[in-house]
């Protein structure tokens, strides 16, 4: 069994407003993972962290970071953590390594230049060293964020809304990062609301909406268990209705009645999809065009909290 660093056990938390923001969450963090926390605006993820961090008392429940209580040894705790917010917090003025060098020293750890020159050269920011920050480029910025949340070798580094406001290439960039990060061994959860975000990095991903953790899974788990199949007939000649002798495959019709979409689980041990397409010859319905997509992390999501809201 991987080790857990992270133990949320039974944590609720309800704001001064009487707002339930979490909501008996329990949740594992293995040491070395990719934890991706999916969820949309207001789902309580930056409460979730900030209980984490110590920041928030919970209501209730426990969490311990590394063995220990994130509230009774705060210190210890939070030390081995790292936080990258979403916002810029960091004086313009300053340069990338005295910034990088003050936020190790607020921890009270003892100056280390090596590590700090190894930290900056990792995340490219070693030939800007003597730059201001605010002669930084959007992404650089980013980068001393990182640069200033591990400066104190943290364990655990959180990631909140990594790529929230940045363009697709600085995007791929993050996440290049993110998995660079991972390799020197450090433990990364990072929230979003981008699916694909998770999709593409994550070893785990845990969906929150309204304060609830409703699951928690491995992500190719996930999308195997939950991964429907389409297949898309583009057809000859368009079509108004469904033939009633179709009905047992639940199509339907897309494009202007120009595709047939058949959704079926591909994990199962048939299709259906032969019996569709003979089916299809004699009622002699042509089609052109034959293509079966996987449906994506975000098909599930949407099915997920769908299901919850119904
Ligand atoms: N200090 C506070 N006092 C009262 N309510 C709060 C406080 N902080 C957050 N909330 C409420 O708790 C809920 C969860 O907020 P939270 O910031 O944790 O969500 P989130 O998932 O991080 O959202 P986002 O993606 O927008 O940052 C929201 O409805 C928010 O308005």
């Amino acid at each position: 069994m991987p080790e857990t660093i992270l133990a949320v056990r039974g944590v609720s938390k309800t704001y001064g407003s009487g707002h339930h923001a979490l909501d008996d969450v329990t949740l594992d963090i293995r040491r070395g993972e990719i934890f991706a926390l999916l969820g949309p605006n207001g789902a309580g993820k930056s409460t979730l962290i900030n209980t984490i961090c110590g920041v928030v008392t919970p209501t209730a429940g426990t969490i311990t970071v590394g063995g220990h209580d994130a509230v009774r040894d705060y210190k210890p705790s939070r030390m081995m953590i790292g936080l990258v917010p979403q916002e810029l917090s960091v004086d313009m003025f300053e340069t990338v390594l005295a910034t990088v060098k003050f936020s190790r020293r607020l921890f009270g750890r003892s100056a280390h230049d090596a590590y700090i020159e190894q930290l900056l050269r990792d995340l490219s920011l070693w030939d800007k060293r003597g730059a201001k920050i605010m002669e930084l480029s959007g992404g650089m910025k980013r980068r001393v964020l990182i640069a200033k949340a591990l400066s104190h070798e943290p364990d655990i580094l959180f990631l909140d809304e990594p790529t929230a406001g940045v363009d697709v290439s600085l995007r791929r960039d993050m996440w290049k990062l993110i998995g660079s990060l991972r390799e020197r061994g450090v433990t990364i959860i990072l929230t979003t609301h981008y699916i694909e975000e998770a999709e593409e990095m994550a070893d785990r991903v845990g969906v929150i909406t309204g304060g609830k953790l409703l699951l928690v899974e491995d992500k190719a788990e996930l999308m195997k268990k939950l991964g429907k199949r389409e297949m898309d007939l583009a057809l000859q000649e368009p079509m108004e209705a469904i033939p009633p002798e179709l009905a047992e495959w639940h199509l339907s019709l897309e494009n202007d009645g120009h595709t047939l979409r058949y959704v079926f689980d591909a994990q199962a041990e048939r299709t259906g999809i032969p019996s569709l397409l003979r089916k299809l010859n004699d009622l002699e319905i042509g089609f052109k065009d034959l293509e079966t997509s996987k449906s994506s992390l975000e098909d599930i999501f949407v099915g997920l909290t769908a299901k919850k809201a119904g």
